[in-house]
């Protein structure tokens, strides 16, 4: 007799993966290896940025009471008592009437509370001694760089869990961290199974088709900021398939595993989870592709049975996967970002299953529109390669028309979204 399955929604299955908690794990990577991994700690101001205050102009630091009968018909006249480069400190205290040459990033004289651009001074010399004069006054603190402008001690400046960008690197820098604490990329072992599938550089026989999931899954996975660890090709042999199966699943953080969960002779996954004594979490979800996606956990740790259309696989890793390795990597929103577009095309297929239609988003006069990237089959393999977003469907619907509103999930980027959605 076939097993008949009972289906759960999309967000049942969601809430039942993450109802199992992982947990991340911190390492110190060098600052120049950093960039796009995830921080595992809040970054936190250990100082005032600039800790001193400094002048943001090549100029004369003055005291401005003393420029307060400054104007366009009373010009006044200082003496330059010092020269300060950036990364000098003045040695001459500056007296009524006398300016310290300053240049760009250089630390104030105590005494000085503004500064005059180069560009509105005139230089002369009088008994052999430097003088400026100008025609205005300034006003206290006027082009002056305050300490602590940028950043307070103690500020949180960002968040643990957040992906690093060019930005960060530079704060990251500012602040001293030679070494940066990361989350560890989780280990993602991925298995592909199917007596049919060649390698990519083998020819075509007969019957046989090229093993392009482990290929996506692969670069899903690292998008999503794991590792990947590939096992290779499994044929569909119970024995050997489980040795290696269990083998794996004791190096690893996650398994993931494409192509026999479903119903088949030769779907084999059902019954090495059995072997293995993990408990199943599902084996159904209501929804197109991905339906017969299985998860299950042993020991704490994942088991992603990914149905073997390349499609299914795809969108299996994204709604159940992902949330997991993102929530190893610290993030409080470890699910697709999702965002509501506009249809621009009609999708008149009625929706027994919530439907996850591989769609293009793009922008049109400032408003998200969507068009399917391909035909919407599971086995379909080229509407993937335009899709940069999944468009959801809800289970029950009949058909949508061009000018719908609907609910999107984005593919590529970083922020995420919190649960639910
Ligand atoms: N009687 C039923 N048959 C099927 C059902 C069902 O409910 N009852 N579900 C269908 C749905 S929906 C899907 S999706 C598939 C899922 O199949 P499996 O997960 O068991 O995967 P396989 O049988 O191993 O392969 C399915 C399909 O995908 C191709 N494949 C497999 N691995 C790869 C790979 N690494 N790269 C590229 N393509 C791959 C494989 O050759 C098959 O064509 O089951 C339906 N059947
Ligand atoms: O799981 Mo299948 O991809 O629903 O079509
Ligand atoms: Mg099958």
């Amino acid at each position: 007799m076939v097993e008949r399955r009972t289906p759960i929604s999309i967000a049942e299955a969601v809430e039942k993966v993450m109802k199992h908690k992982l947990t991340g794990h911190v390492e110190l990577i060098p600052l120049e290896d950093s960039q796009d991994r995830f921080l595992a700690q809040d970054i936190i101001a250990t100082n005032d940025i600039p800790h001193f205050n400094r002048s943001p102009y090549d100029g004369f630091a003055l005291r401005s009471k003393d420029t307060s009968e400054g104007s366009i018909n009373n010009p006044l006249e200082f003496e330059v008592v010092e020269e300060l480069a950036a990364g000098m400190v003045s040695t001459i205290p500056v007296q009524k009437n006398q300016v310290a040459r300053i240049m760009t990033g250089a630390q104030m004289p105590a005494e000085c509370d503004a500064v005059i651009m180069l560009e509105l001074t005139k230089e002369f010399e009088k008994d052999g001694k430097k003088y400026i004069s100008f025609k205005r006054s300034l006003k206290e603190g006027e082009n002056v760089s305050f300490q602590g402008e940028d950043a307070k001690k103690g500020d949180v400046l960002v968040k643990k869990g957040t992906a690093i960008n060019p930005g960060i690197i530079g704060l990251l820098a500012t602040f001293g961290y030679a070494e940066v604490p990361v989350a560890r990329k989780p280990v993602v072992g991925l298995f592909a199974t199917g007596s049919e599938l060649l390698d990519v550089h083998e020819p075509l026989q007969p019957g046989k088709i090229r093993n392009s999931n482990s290929h996506a899954i692969s670069a899903q996975i690292r998008r999503a900021g794991g590792e990947v660890r590939f096992y290779g090709k499994l044929k569909d042999e119970f024995e050997l398939s489980y040795e290696a199966i269990s083998t794996a699943l004791e190096e690893v953080d996650l398994l993931i595993t494409t192509g026999g969960v479903s119903v088949g002779d030769f779907d084999l996954l059902p019954d090495i989870y059995q072997k293995i004594g993990a408990d199943v979490l599902f084996n159904k979800v209501a929804m197109r592709p991905g339906s017969v996606t299985t998860v299950a956990v042993y020991n704490d740790k994942f088991l992603f049975g990914l149905s073997g259309n390349p499609s299914a696989s795809y969108v299996g890793f994204e709604l159940f996967a992902r949330p997991i390795i993102r929530t190893m990597l610290f993030t409080e929103y470890p699910h697709l970002r999702k965002e509501t577009a506009q249809l621009a095309e009609d999708f008149l297929k009625p929706n027994p299953f919530s439907r996850l239609l591989r769609t293009r988003l793009f922008y049109e006069s400032g408003q998200l529109k969507v068009i399917p990237s391909g035909v919407d089959k599971s086995n379909i393999t080229t509407s993937l390669a335009g899709a940069n977003s999944l468009t959801v469907l809800p289970g029950g619907t009949r058909g949508f028309q061009t000018g719908d509103f609907v609910d999107i999930l984005l593919l590529d980027d970083q922020e995420g979204s919190k649960w639910p959605w």
